[in-house]
């Protein structure tokens, strides 16, 4: 079984409506013979007869083999003049060759008039007049529609239409090589299919296999052994052997997973651990290769039809990322680097992973808040939280690194952000202390990256146990502190967005999980996102969480072309109560907003008494409950707890390694973990870090290495 297309067609965003295309295509065929008729024709509502004729001679395709058939006879009239150059960039990697993002499956069946020729433009969202924010907002308020995000009242102009021809013929060859591998891939499908044929009725010996692979493996072989295995994981009773239970079975898999793909036992078990085999072996081939290039359009500077005619000018080949974005522009092909064309430095776009996108439009900040971003580096997010605002109210970009924070104030610079100011704070402890109050707070964790492998492959050996237990310890603490500096009584917001480009249920649901149970105060509300994306686990590996943990949204590389991702809004119902003194590094009082914090005459006048009511209007008594600030001594118990246990899988006596003198079982326990700060720094420095993966380059500067030894001798 190859690369299953099934798997495939679970829903990229966006996907190329090739009928559209192939109109198109046609149509420029009928350009060429009747140019002058073409050249009069200005407005693009135009009906005439030849058109008509054009437009029935094109018959919709039903399904993909007419789809390839008529893929092929557009060849014959477009062909690529262009040869395809590699687009380059200091922002992101952009090798394009295997770019998945073209799957066509989902060709319009619906038959195509004239009209649908010359709407191009509009279909791709090109009337950017209305700004984005007009259809962003909060989901959970049902009386706010979003708004039409699509214009089907544009005129073409002849200028436009010959850019669009040019950016059809490279959308064109796209289409064509896409259809190419496709085919390609069913024939190997189809080998494949015959392979398991002769061997069906009497599953393969895949321990047979085993026993006489050598040392170097081959390749070949044991890709036809990890989908004999999930073949026979299918149907263990029919196919499996005598004698060999599922776990063998489950075992021999994950070893071959492993020497193929290169991860970890442990990662690529807790990966596997997350699908079915079968889904499980997609995740890891769609690992395998680039996500598209995007750019994100900022609305600060244009509007995403100038920026795309502009580009189109430059030789690009381009299309909108989806309807679910007005701002994104999916890149196929660039003569030119993305990352230096003039209207990168005139700060009209941002290269920026389509996943990205998402946490700021569930975030849905609106124009004159004060929002708080407080992971911000290198700043994608921020700037297109800005761009939504309006460049209004005031948005805090916060990030513990500086040296990122100073990538981050680039971009800020690039991208004209007014209303923006940058800070360089440990968010864990300074957030609510320093300010509080904010309307929203986007919290765009760091994390382990296992979304972003196909960016960062380093992740596949570079994340151990101790990651899993270290980071989501830092993401529990800077998700209480962001809902802590949310001003619940907000007129407009109160909200949290919680997001990660890692998959793994420790960083996503048991985060928020965590949360909910410290903090009574906030519920899981509707992201907004609507059906893009697949809902958040309500239950795993025997864990169950809370039912709205539906309302949470996991992306996934094989399912949507996306980089994983998970993205979360919760909605604060009740002041957070004030912490003791003593807990003032991880305040959980509400503070006021700076601009009323002069009013507050008294730090007891600064305590919202409101009391917090549950969602049956029940006011919730939090005496002795687990409501309060982060609890340091709970979480390194718990930490503690999976290190001996991870010690003890590992054959080794916890008492005897935890109690080295080096290493006392109470450091363990009080300070189980590296601190985040320097794991932050050694990812840096390592460049296996994934939490910056998402869509711009990362780089290990002097300072980065400087700042680590710094810490280093501090400690
Ligand atoms: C996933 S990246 C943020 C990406 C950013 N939101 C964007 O879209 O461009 C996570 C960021 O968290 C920062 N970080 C790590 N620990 C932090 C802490 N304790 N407080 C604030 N920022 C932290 C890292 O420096 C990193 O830049």
């Amino acid at each position: 079984m190859g690369k299953g297309r099934r798997m495939k067609k679970q829903g990229p965003p966006g996907p190329l409506d090739e009928s559209k295309i192939s109109i198109l295509k046609k149509r420029k065929a009928a350009e060429a013979d009747s140019a002058p008729k073409v050249a009069a024709a200005k407005k693009r509502r135009r009906a005439d007869v030849e058109e008509e004729v054009v437009a029935k001679k094109i018959t919709p395709k039903k399904n993909k083999v007419n789809g390839v058939a008529a893929s092929k006879v557009d060849k014959k009239e477009v062909t690529g003049k262009k040869k395809p150059v590699p687009m380059g960039s200091d922002e992101e990697d952009l090798d394009m060759e295997d770019d998945e993002f073209d799957d066509l499956d989902g060709v319009s069946e619906g038959s195509m008039d004239s009209d649908d020729q010359v709407e191009r433009l509009s279909d791709w969202g090109y009337d950017d007049d209305e700004p984005e924010n007009d259809s962003v907002v909060d989901s959970d308020e049902d009386d706010h529609p979003r708004g039409t995000m699509f214009s089907d009242d544009e005129d073409l102009s002849d200028a436009e239409e010959k850019l669009t021809a040019a950016n059809i013929e490279g959308l064109s060859r796209k289409l064509d090589a896409a259809k190419q591998a496709e085919e390609e891939e069913a024939e190997q499908e189809l080998q494949e299919a015959a392979l398991q044929t002769n061997i069906a009725g009497d599953g393969p010996d895949v321990f047979a296999d085993q026993a006489q692979q050598g040392l170097a493996p081959d390749l070949q072989l044991l890709r036809q052994r990890i989908t004999d295995t999930i073949r026979i994981l299918g149907d263990l009773k029919t196919l499996g052997q005598a004698g060999k239970s599922r776990a063998e079975y489950v075992d021999l898999l994950l070893s071959d997973i492993c020497t193929y793909y290169g991860y970890t036992r442990f990662l690529a078990e807790k990966l596997f651990n997350l699908f079915t085999p079968m889904e499980a072996f997609a995740f890891f081939e769609a690992n395998e290769t680039p996500r598209p290039v995007v750019i994100r359009t900022n609305t600060l500077r244009t509007n995403r039809r100038s920026l795309a005619q502009a580009l189109i000018n430059r030789g690009v080949v381009l299309e909108p990322v989806g309807k679910w974005s007005k701002v994104g522009l999916q890149v196929f092909e660039s003569p030119v680097p993305l990352g230096a064309t003039p209207e990168y430095l005139a700060g009209q776009y941002i290269l920026q992973a389509a996943s990205s996108f998402l946490p700021v439009m569930a975030l849905a900040p609106q124009p004159n808040e004060r929002c708080l971003d407080m992971a911000a580096a290198p700043g994608g997010k921020t700037t297109y939280m800005s761009a939504l605002m309006r460049n209004t109210g005031t948005v805090i970009a916060n990030d513990a690194s500086k040296p990122r924070a100073k990538g981050l104030i680039g971009n800020i610079h690039r991208l004209g952000c007014k209303n923006t100011i940058v800070t360089n704070l440990d968010a864990r402890t300074a957030f609510p202390k320093a300010m509080g109050g904010f309307d929203r707070v986007l919290l765009d964790a760091p994390c382990t990256g296992t979304g972003v492998i196909s960016k960062d492959p380093g992740v596949k050996t570079s994340k151990d146990e101790r990651d899993f237990l270290a980071i989501p310890h830092m993401q529990r603490q800077l998700l209480l502190a962001a809902i802590d500096s949310v001003d619940h009584s907000s007129k407009t917001g109160g909200y949290v967005v919680y997001s990660t480009c890692s998959v793994t249920v420790e960083e996503n649901e048991s985060v928020v999980q965590y949360v909910l149970r410290k903090r009574p105060n906030v519920k899981i509300v509707d992201t907004g996102l609507g059906d893009f994306g697949s809902p958040g686990f309500i239950s795993y590996m025997g864990k169950k969480f809370d039912a709205k943990m539906a309302l949470t949204r996991r992306y996934f590389p094989h399912r949507e072309n996306v980089d994983g991702f998970y993205v979360c809004k919760l909605k604060k119902t009740g002041p957070s109560p004030a912490a003791k003194p003593a807990d003032d590094a991880t305040s959980a009082r509400d503070r006021r907003p700076a601009r009323a914090s002069s009013q507050a005459a008294s730090t007891d006048d600064e305590i919202d008494k409101t009391p917090i009511v549950d969602e049956d209007g029940v006011t919730v008594d939090f005496e002795g409950g687990a409501f309060g600030p982060f609890e340091e001594t709970e979480d390194a118990d718990r930490i503690a707890r999976a290190e001996r246990n991870r010690l003890r899988r590992k054959g080794l006596n916890p008492k005897g390694v935890l109690n080295k003198p080096k290493k006392t079982k109470g450091e363990a326990s009080s300070k189980p973990v590296e601190p985040i700060q320097d794991q932050e720094i050694k990812a840096n420095a390592t460049k296996k870090s994934s939490n910056q993966g998402k869509g711009e380059k990362k780089t290990v500067t002097k300072s980065d290495r400087k700042e680590k030894k710094v810490k280093k001798a501090a400690k």
